[in-house]
């Protein structure tokens, strides 16, 4: 019986997995290697010495700091682990050069962006991090480059050290009574916000993803993109480098700053398009930037337009460099080395699968819906980058949905704390949750965080981020055995929405989705009944019902050479109005989308990027 196969998957990876699984390829295969010899653990960047302590109590234990890509991938066939920071990269050719050897790579620090996560699961190599060790200390690198930049202190240093008393040359600018804006409201930007609001700073974030009791709590307002542009006086950056954040701090952003603002990024480099911000240091728009991190590193120093910059602090990705935060990754990662080399199931595993292949293979709908719908939810936050916008011309006749401030183009103040899931199946209250509450965890999760999702991590990962989950179970019609679920839905609460008609009459957005011939489809987005086939990136306009829409929409997707995959109206007779879905193979142009509002009837319209992750 499909479920109870599931569930036993559930008790042992929660039980972390005394026993593997035996279709769990990473860890089983790690463990036969364990068993028989005393693992050899290849370190490549300098470790905390307690770390490195507690690997050679179990463990064969090589450093080799500075290797190159050849000098790394000739060792990494003598190895069972390898443990780096962000210096070494750790590509395909590492992995395929290990040829089957090498069963877990330990990162010492949160970004996991330096290894091929595709290639590691490809190689049935389990990943695993230190996601909290640093947190402190990256928070406390970015106040310390707010208060050597707004005091010049690098430069003043500098210029000592060249022989010179020049006190007028330095004069700062106060932070007291001042406002900073965090971007990203998870674990670094919540230390940094706490620090700021000690040194007299008015504390904004903009985080379309962060719990917006959570922020109160803490005296710190959300505000939307716009709002955190427009008021501060520092921006402090501390969200992922996803695609939705890739160049987030561009022309347009600089623009929309406050005249003379100042920026910091302790987060990654791609998050400032770099060409942008040095535009806005030459006009003076931006007074200063304090960069730890850069979209190449290390940065080709001969002609970076950026460090040599007097207006410009750099350091060289130095967040984590404390004693304590690296004593702290080495022992939180070799743990999760020394662990995942037993066969065990960290909660700091990357790539972990999250269900053994034979049970994946018999719930894959269920699971891929639980997770589609999890990620479709999210994917509907109202963010920034959002590639959506709204009729301006049009009066909506919709309900509630619209007046609830639904339709932002530019990025509502989000700040959802709830997920509702509700389960219909014909188990009713006998239904284990656990896997699919999981998978809704880890589709909502995992494309805005740092944080990686697995089956025993998933619950506390979402109450870190001050998630509140509720479950419903409805016993539907069946005979309680054959089908698992007959429908199933997710709602987070308080959202603001970038597609107003995906938000439901209680102001949550609401997506429902079921399993029809072995698929995953979405059902119902808001009060509006669809059929989605859970996959790829679709188009949703919602619309006056009258004639010429879709063939006027048509025509501009095809002038921009967008390749409609299918197309589907769905209308409640109600109020006259319609969702259409398109599936679409690569994503119109803004200037499209922007014409496609202007369509005649046409309300709103929104990209839904790759509801369904790629299949493992
Ligand atoms: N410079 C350094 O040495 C270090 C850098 N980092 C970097 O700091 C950043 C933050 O790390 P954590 O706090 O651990 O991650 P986290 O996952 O706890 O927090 C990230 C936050 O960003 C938010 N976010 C996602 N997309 C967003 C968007 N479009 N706009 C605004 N907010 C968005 C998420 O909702 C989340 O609350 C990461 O980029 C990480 O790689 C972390 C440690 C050291
Ligand atoms: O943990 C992270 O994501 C960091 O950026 C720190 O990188 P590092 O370990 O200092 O190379």
């Amino acid at each position: 019986m499909a479920w109870s196969l599931a569930d036993r998957a559930v008790r042992r990876s929660a039980a972390a997995a005394r026993r593997p699984a035996a279709g769990r390829r990473c860890c089983a295969r790690v463990e036969a290697v364990y068993a028989t010899h005393r693992a050899t653990v290849l370190v490549t960047e300098k470790l905390g010495d307690a770390g490195l302590d507690r690997l050679r109590l179990t463990c064969n234990v090589e450093t080799a700091y500075g290797l190159t890509q050849e000098e790394l991938c000739a060792k990494v066939s003598l190895v069972d682990a390898l443990i780096v920071r962000s210096g070494t990269k750790v590509t395909r050719a590492v992995f395929e050069a290990s040829h089957g050897r090498l069963k877990v790579v330990g990162r010492a620090g949160v970004g996991v962006d330096n290894v091929d996560l595709a290639a590691a699961t490809e190689a049935g190599c389990l990943v695993v991090n230190a996601p909290t060790a640093n947190t402190v200390a990256a928070a406390e690198h970015g106040i310390a480059l707010l208060c050597a930049m707004a005091r010049n202190i690098p430069q003043a240093d500098a210029s000592m050290k060249a022989g010179s008393w020049d006190r007028s040359a330095y004069v700062g600018t106060s932070l007291a009574g001042k406002t900073i804006a965090v971007y990203g409201f998870g674990k670094v930007g919540s230390e940094v916000s706490r620090r700021a609001r000690g040194l007299g700073l008015t504390v904004v974030a903009y985080d379309p993803y962060a719990s917006a009791e959570k922020a109160a709590a803490q005296g710190v307002q959300l505000v939307t993109f716009d709002e955190a542009l427009q008021v501060a006086d520092f921006h402090t950056l501390h969200m992922p480098l996803t695609p939705g954040t890739k160049g987030l701090f561009n022309d347009s952003a600089f623009a929309r700053m406050k005249r003379g603002a100042r920026i910091i990024n302790v987060a990654r480099g791609g998050v400032i398009d770099e060409a942008a911000l040095l535009r806005a240091l030459e006009s003076k728009q931006v007074a200063q930037a304090a960069l730890d991190v850069f979209l190449e590193e290390p940065p080709s120093f001969e002609n970076h337009p950026l460090v040599h910059r007097p207006d410009v602090i750099c350091t060289p990705h130095l967040g984590a460099s404390t004693t304590e935060a690296q004593e702290g990754v080495a022992l939180e990662v070799v743990e999760a080395v020394v662990d995942a080399l037993a066969g065990n199931l960290s909660v700091n595993a990357v790539n972990a699968p999250m269900v053994p292949a034979e049970i994946l293979r018999e719930l894959q709908p269920y699971i891929v819906l639980a997770e589609g719908l999890g990620r479709a939810a999210v994917g509907l936050v109202s963010n920034s980058t959002s590639s959506s916008s709204s009729a301006s011309s049009s009066s909506s006749s919709s309900s509630s949905s619209s007046s609830s401030g639904g339709a932002h183009s530019q990025g509502g103040k989000g700040g959802f704390g709830d997920i509702a899931i509700t389960y219909s199946s014909p188990r009713g209250d006998d239904l284990d949750t656990r896997l699919l509450r999981a998978m809704v965890i880890k589709g909502v999760l995992e494309e805005t965080t740092t944080s990686k999702v697995n089956l025993v991590n998933a619950d506390l990962l979402a109450r870190n981020r001050g998630l509140r989950i509720t479950e419903v179970s409805i016993r539907a019609g069946g005979d309680g055995t054959s089908e698992v679920l007959t429908s199933m839905s997710v709602a987070l609460g308080t959202a603001d929405s970038k597609f107003s008609a995906a938000v439901d009459r209680t102001n949550r957005i609401y997506v429902e989705g079921r399993v029809t011939g072995g698929a995953p489809f979405l059902t119902k987005i808001g009060n509006f009944d669809v059929e989605l086939a859970v996959q790829g990136s679709v188009m949703l306009t919602r619309q006056r019902d009258q004639p010429g829409i879709v063939g006027g929409v048509g025509m501009l997707l095809s002038r921009d050479n967008v390749n409609i995959s299918f197309m589907t109206v769905s209308r409640t007779a109600k109020d006259g109005e319609a969702i259409m879905a398109i599936g679409i193979d690569s994503e119109p142009s803004p200037a499209t989308l922007e014409e496609i509002t202007r369509v005649k009837g046409v309300i709103e319209v929104t990209i839904f990027k790759e509801v369904a992750p790629p299949q493992r």
